[in-house]
């Protein structure tokens, strides 16, 4: 990664740096420079094609990278992060130039911490760590699953400033059951069959505690995958560590959830909601809701989960179905349905009439018109996420959604889609319920309050700062999220509320924030978010006179707090 050669550096910071004559002669301001970049853009024709083009600019000049992208969140989010990153994960090994982040096979066990030692940067304060087996709703995508890490971190920097340099992209590498890659010349992975989960037990061990010795305040998310219970479980009071499927996804959907719930107008013990998935995101969400409803509902724990009914490749999750469940889904599993089984969701929802429906089953189109239809007649405002990732596993669009309620739905989905013109010519946007909501905030909370494990409660906290974070005109506006284009100062506020909890949880350690009120630790918080207009760092180390020369000199076109 670098940031040597750009063209907006001063003749004295050139000669500084000697890259003089490295870098064509003209000295550019930052919009020239962004307005080159989206024309670069607007020429290549697919989304894989600009994906390609983005990454050579992260790694030619990451600072100009995020100009760009913090600059244009809603139109470039999509291009590094879902849908796109969802190509770009099933092709890695056609469009693969260059390594962004580290490859740990199965054959470096027990070598992990003298490979972990190859990574160049020496402070990391964050790595995203994926297994590739079921990367968004795609599958497994093997060691392509790297670009999912790559995609998550990229927006750790720019919606919460944690700087580029000290995240870490992994994928582990313990096979794939893809056919397709495996008979892949250009698959560039290992080429076996997926271990199990004792060897990948054994692997985690191994590179946890190998990460740790690195850098002991290292925050370990695990992402994307197929059976992410097993290491939260077991790591989650171990390291700084947390699930972004089963926890990230569950704080973001509470969010939109409070939020729509109160605009149903219906109490929290009067929903019903179903859920169609019940993965490590499905659960993870209906367990989060669940405590929302005992909390703020003032339900008892067994009032609040019968509120649910979890929707698998079977059918309603239910004690007598005759399989044997998985340990996760039994908390939700029903015991009142006298026998009945229900088969498809049009079976469910007859049983049921939920005011809200939820989906987490990579199934795209699943909510079909009928479907949207039925939910209309269940309540006014029925809520209706789909939650699957990317746009084609959506359960279905926001322009279905809006047709088949009479414009009543209360949306929110996973990916991106366009506004939908009402029929009074008003316009509506679609909730975007992704957790990258989240999980920047929870990170960079994280990394402030310098806590050493991150608990149930700082999540949960996420969930109530980012439902609280809506601009009046936002609410005005029948928003369930916060415009994407506000994010850093949303992700400041994600950050606050996890400082608070791991202070109220005794988990805290940073002496420097004792004390502070919440907008002074806001502002904390914002200084301390990488600042993509900044004079580079390498030149305050190595020469702290020209670093304040050229930071007075140097009129900057943003500044940080403004991005
Ligand atoms: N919006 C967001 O921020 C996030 C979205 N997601 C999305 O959620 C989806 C699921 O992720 P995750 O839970 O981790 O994946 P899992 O593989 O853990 O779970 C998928 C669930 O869907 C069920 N399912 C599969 N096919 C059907 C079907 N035909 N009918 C009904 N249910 C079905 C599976 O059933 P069974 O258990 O029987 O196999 C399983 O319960 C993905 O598309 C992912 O992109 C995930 C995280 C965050
Ligand atoms: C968004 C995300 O984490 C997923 O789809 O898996
Ligand atoms: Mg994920």
């Amino acid at each position: 990664m670098s940031t040597r050669f750009d063209t907006s550096y001063e003749p004295e910071l050139r000669e500084h740096l000697h890259i003089s004559g490295l870098v064509p002669p003209v000295v550019e301001t930052y919009d020239i420079q962004i307005k080159r970049c989206l024309k670069a853009l607007e020429s290549k024709k697919s989304g894989l094609d600009k994906y390609v083009y983005l990454s050579h600019l992260r790694n030619s000049n990451f600072n100009l990278f995020y100009r760009l992208l913090i600059g244009h969140m809603k139109d470039i989010t999509p291009l590094v992060y879902t849908p796109v990153v969802g190509d770009a994960c099933e092709n890695w090994s056609h469009i693969f130039s260059e390594p962004e982040g580290l490859y740990l096979p199965w054959k470096e066990r027990g070598n992990l911490a003298e490979t972990i030692k190859n990574w160049p940067e020496k402070e990391v304060d964050i790595c995203v760590v994926t297994d590739g087996s079921r990367i968004l709703g795609l599958g497994d995508l093997g060691v392509g699953g790297i670009g999912i890490s790559i995609g998550k971190l990229a927006l750790y920097t720019a919606c919460a400033g944690i700087h580029p340099t000290k995240t870490l992209p992994i994928v582990i590498d313990l096979g794939t059951d893809n056919e397709r890659l495996l008979n892949d010349e250009l698959y560039l992975g290992t080429r076996m069959k997926r271990l199990g989960e004792k060897d990948m037990m054994k692997f985690l061990d191994e590179m946890m505690a190998a990460l740790k010795a690195r850098w002991p305040s290292i925050i370990i998310q695990f992402e994307d995958f197929k059976n992410p219970f097993p290491s939260l479980a077991k790591y989650q009071n171990m390291y700084t560590c947390f699930n972004d499927d089963i926890q990230g996804t569950g704080a973001v959907v509470l969010a939109g959830v409070i939020n729509a719930v109160r605009d149903t107008g219906i109490a929290p013990k009067d929903q019903r909601l179903v859920f169609l998935g019940a993965g490590s995101a499905g659960v993870g969400v209906a367990r989060q809701i669940m405590e929302m409803f005992k909390k703020d509902g003032h339900l008892s724990e067994d009032e609040a989960r019968k509120l649910f009914y979890l929707v698998d490749s079977k059918g309603l999750v239910t004690n007598d179905r005759g399989d044997k469940l998985q340990e996760h889904k039994l908390i939700f599993s029903r015991s009142d349905n006298n026998g009945q089984q229900y088969k498809s969701l049009e079976d469910v929802l007859d049983y049921v009439k939920p005011t809200i429906l939820m989906g987490l089953s990579t199934i795209g189109g699943a909510f079909n018109e009928g479907i949207i239809k039925k939910m209309a007649t269940y309540s006014e405002r029925p809520i209706i996420f789909p939650l699957s990732n990317p746009v084609s596993k959506s359960e279905c669009t926001f322009d279905e959604a809006m047709k088949y309620t009479n414009e009543k739905v209360l949306f929110a989905s996973g990916s991106p889609f366009p506004s939908y013109e009402g029929k009074d010519g008003k316009i509506h946007e679609p909730g975007q319920g992704n957790n990258m909501y989240v999980f920047p905030g929870i990170g960079m909370g994280t990394i402030i309050s310098q806590a050493s494990l991150i608990n149930q409660d700082m999540i949960y906290a996420s969930a109530e700062y980012l439902a609280t974070s809506l601009t009046k005109e936002e609410r005005d506006d029948g928003l369930i999220y916060p415009r994407i284009d506000r994010i850093r100062d949303v992700s400041a506020r994600v950050a606050l509320g996890v400082v608070r909890a791991a202070e109220r949880n005794h988990l805290a350690r940073n002496p420097e924030i004792v004390g502070m009120d919440d907008d002074t630790l806001v502002e904390y918080i914002k200084g301390k978010m990488y600042d993509p207009t900044a004079v580079p760092t390498e030149v305050e180390e190595t020469d702290p006179g020209m670093w304040n020369w050229l930071t007075s000199k140097l009129s900057l076109p943003w500044s940080a707090s403004k991005l």
